[in-house]
């Protein structure tokens, strides 16, 4: 599919001398949902904030479906949305009449119909009289992405748009992402919630201290990186765990009621029928057994420590 975003060799030095970003090369491609995941201060803010003319990068190109953010800011920055963290409009405004503003700063004819659709799908329509000070936090963040929606961009981006909202309204978030992804919109997303970006996303990148470490399709990375844990109920504790079974690396768990095995997913050889050879062998008996699939959370937990150690 034909890159809608093309980031190359991008980096970002603050004033204050912090290298926010280094050497950033990412192609989003027309019609994901590509999630960009990162501890605090990884720089996901900033890069999106390059994307859409907000911060000036200090080296790179962006090219938002062909237009180059800087020497064609107006054509590349009406082709993208932007959902901010903050929330950033007049309290005291109503609802329809900042959409229908949002519209016409990108210099887009008025269409109250398409407004209204937009307010309708966000479930704001019966709220478009209201001043935004009355609206809830989840209406406010609605709104939000209803102001980024008013110019019918092709890129929509996200910063952290559950950031703080209860557990139905993410549900209803993922739920609009996915239809306006269904209708055609780009979307890019940061994320805390590891399993927003599991469920939603179609690929992931990783950014860590400025540095684009790692971008995969999700299922790949999941099953390249995942690992599966096996664990044995035992039918008798165990007090320590026998010499002979050392070149399995198990873990004793629940006071010595569980025997924990770890392993590789996509290994040839597991190493589990000749784990359970041996435990028959030496007569060590269970009752039940399951394995585990490790998360998304798991393998980004890992990724971190493993540069952090590096
Ligand atoms: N205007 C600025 N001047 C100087 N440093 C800044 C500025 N804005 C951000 N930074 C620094 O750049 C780094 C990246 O910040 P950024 O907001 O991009 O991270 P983030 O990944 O979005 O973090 P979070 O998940 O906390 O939102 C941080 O160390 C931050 O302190």
């Amino acid at each position: 599919m034909s890159p809608v975003i093309q980031i190359a060799g991008l980096g970002k030095r603050y004033a204050s001398g912090h290298r926010a970003l280094k050497n950033i090369d990412l192609e989003i491609r027309k019609g994901e949902i590509f999630a960009l995941l990162g501890p605090n201060g990884a720089g996901k803010t900033t890069l999106i904030s390059i994307v859409c003319g907000i911060v000036t990068p200090s080296e790179g190109t962006v090219q938002a479906d062909g237009h180059d953010i800087q020497t064609d800011y107006r054509e590349a920055r009406a082709k993208i949305g932007l959902v901010p963290q903050e929330l950033t409009t007049d309290a005291f405004e109503t609802v329809l009449a900042t959409v229908t503003f949002s519209r016409g700063l990108y210099g887009k004819p008025p269409n109250p119909a398409f407004v209204e659709k937009v307010l309708r799908d966000l479930s704001l329509w019966d709220k478009r009289k209201s001043k935004i000070m009355e609206l809830s936090g989840g209406m406010k963040r609605r709104m939000m992405i209803a102001k980024a929606l008013s110019h019918e961009p092709e890129i929509l981006f996200l910063d952290e748009p559950t950031a703080g909202v209860d557990v139905e309204l993410r549900r209803d978030m993922w739920r609009l992402v996915r239809s306006l992804r269904d209708n055609g919109v780009t979307i890019i997303l940061t994320t805390h919630y590891i399993e927003e970006a599991e469920d939603m996303a179609d690929r992931i990148g990783v950014i860590i201290q400025g540095e684009l470490i790692l971008v995969e399709e999700k299922a790949s990375l999941m099953k390249k990186l995942g690992k599966k844990q096996l664990t044995l109920n035992l039918a008798e504790p165990m007090s320590e765990i026998p010499s002979v079974l050392g070149e399995w690396s198990l873990e004793l768990k629940d006071e010595g009621n569980e025997l924990l095995y770890v392993f590789d997913a996509n290994a040839e050889r597991t190493g589990i029928p000749s784990l359970l050879r041996q435990m028959s062998d030496l007569g060590i008996a269970f009752k039940d057994l399951n394995t585990e699939q490790s998360s998304l959370e798991d393998i980004f937990v890992s990724l971190i420590s493993e540069r952090r150690e590096s």
